[in-house]
């Protein structure tokens, strides 16, 4: 057992029942707080496995606030390092001015690499950013015995006042979510349907979620058609699907820099022709014939890194990581640059948005909690996570083209 941690001898006697299978590791809160329970389970797995726990047990957040709805079976918390990026210049709807972005990360150069997209987006004026799409989708699936019954429940699901009862169903549910849409995919006696939400200022998957119960609900009791599964995987939530870079989930948005070929030169050592190249042969053509639902050198690097640092869903960098970068000559032999994600999925109130180590990272960002109107701190972090992606695309594809990809990993990452 961990030299540190001292037990009582009520503990220890718990410990000997835990042992002997008498208390369960979740059943140890009926005896214990937050933080003596997630102590002894850390005992308890020592001694069962013969390992250190030490450095696990350190932690700074209110073990009551994530034991209750970040997670079960605490046993503490591991860490990772925390970089920064920045400052980088955001022309965004919701995100203006200048931003220092967290990032954390274990992969040595990626925070090097992000700053110094920042470096020439900020040096060219700034990133320009715009959301175009909000809606988060939660899709339960339906079955019937023959084709005519699933055509007449799609008509009935066409219906506008259909539309009218989802939509005041799912609206009772929440006070600051609101139904947006309902769109019906039918395979065989099967039916998908697409429910589609403004969630504001959250990521609003458990929102959505308790919603489209309602709904199912309220569609059991109109037509007698009970739903099979409340998400039927063309939501799509947490997997690689076409449907959301088509589609888009969650925030859809898009990030532009203007770079000369004077400060592709000096900041990023190699020219126009190359990024250009680069970028259309791996991003385009390499991306194409492998098959990639992504057009892009490494967005899920940057997502996943701020994502981590500020609280978000690990699990959606899936979804981050649907990014088309693009890269074309301007009139004056520079590169216009953008990079469109159609599935941005982030919140700055709910899920992991309030552990005392992440709500720090939205502070920095000036994001965290509820926007004054409600919606408008979530859509400017989508800005930023956009345009942080950005700035990682032109460093690497940049590397890449200047033939410095192994060497900057070899000097920084190992
Ligand atoms: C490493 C660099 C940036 C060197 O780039 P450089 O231009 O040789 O370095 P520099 O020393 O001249 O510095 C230029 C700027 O880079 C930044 N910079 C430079 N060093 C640091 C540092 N220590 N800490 C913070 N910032 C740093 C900083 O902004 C600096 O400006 P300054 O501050 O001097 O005015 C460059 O070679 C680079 O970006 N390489 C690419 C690395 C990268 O993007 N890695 C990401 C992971 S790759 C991966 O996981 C995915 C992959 C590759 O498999 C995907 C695929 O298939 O493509
Ligand atoms: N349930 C599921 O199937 C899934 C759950 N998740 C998890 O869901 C969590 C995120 O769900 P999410 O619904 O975002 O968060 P939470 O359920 O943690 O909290 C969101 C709630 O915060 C309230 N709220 C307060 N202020 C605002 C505001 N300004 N804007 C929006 N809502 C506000 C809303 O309550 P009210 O509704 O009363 O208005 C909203 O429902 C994460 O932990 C994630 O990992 C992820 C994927 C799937």
């Amino acid at each position: 057992m961990s030299t540190t941690e001292k037990l009582t001898k009520e503990e220890q006697e718990l410990l000997c029942k835990m042992v002997s299978g008498e208390i369960s590791l979740r059943k140890i809160e009926e005896f214990l707080g937050k933080d003596d329970s997630a102590k002894l389970r850390r005992a308890f797995l020592e001694s069962e496995k013969n390992v250190s726990l030490d450095h696990i047990s350190t932690y700074t957040f209110d073990s009551g606030q994530v034991g209750k709805k970040n997670v079960e079976n605490m046993i503490g918390a591991i860490q990772l390092p925390l970089g920064v990026a920045g400052e980088i210049i955001i022309h965004g709807e919701y995100a203006a001015g200048k931003y220092y972005l967290p990032l954390a990360t274990t992969e040595g150069a990626l925070v090097a690499s992000v700053n110094r997209g920042c470096s020439i987006i900020t040096k060219s004026g700034g990133a320009t950013v715009r959301v175009f799409k909000n809606m988060m989708t939660r899709a339960p699936v339906f079955k019937f015995n023959s084709l005519l019954e699933t055509k007449k429940f799609y008509d009935w699901v066409m219906l506008p006042e259909t539309f009218d009862k989802i939509k005041k169903t799912a609206d009772a549910t929440t006070r600051f979510g609101e139904f947006l849409d309902i769109s019906p995919f039918v395979s065989g006696n099967n039916v998908h349907l697409r429910l589609g939400f403004d969630t504001k200022d959250a990521m609003g998957m458990n929102m959505i979620t308790i919603a489209s119960e309602a709904i199912t609900q309220m569609i059991a009791d109109e037509t007698g058609v009970e739903c099979v599964s409340l998400s039927g995987n063309m939501c799509t939530d947490k997997k690689p699907s076409a449907i959301n870079a088509i589609l888009g989930r969650g925030k859809t948005v898009v990030a532009e820099v203007c770079l000369s070929k004077s400060l592709i030169q000096e900041t990023l050592k190699c020219t126009p022709e190359a990024m250009f190249d680069v970028n259309y042969r791996k991003n385009f053509l390499g991306s194409m014939r492998a098959g990639s639902l992504g057009f892009n050198a490494h967005a899920a690097n940057i997502v996943a890194a701020l994502f981590l640092a500020c609280g978000q869903d690990p699990a959606h960098v899936v979804e981050g990581s649907l990014c088309v970068t693009e890269m074309d000559f301007s009139d004056d032999g520079g590169l216009i640059c953008s990079v469109t994600l159609p599935a941005v999925e982030v919140g700055t109130v709910g899920g992991g948005t309030s552990v005392a180590t992440q709500q720090e990272c939205l502070k920095l960002l000036g994001v965290a909690g509820a926007g004054n109107i409600p919606g408008e701190n979530a859509l400017a972090l989508s800005e930023i996570v956009a345009a942080a992606v950005l700035a990682g695309e032109l460093s690497l594809v940049a590397a890449q083209a200047a033939g410095h990809l192994a060497r900057a990993h070899a000097r920084l990452g190992r």
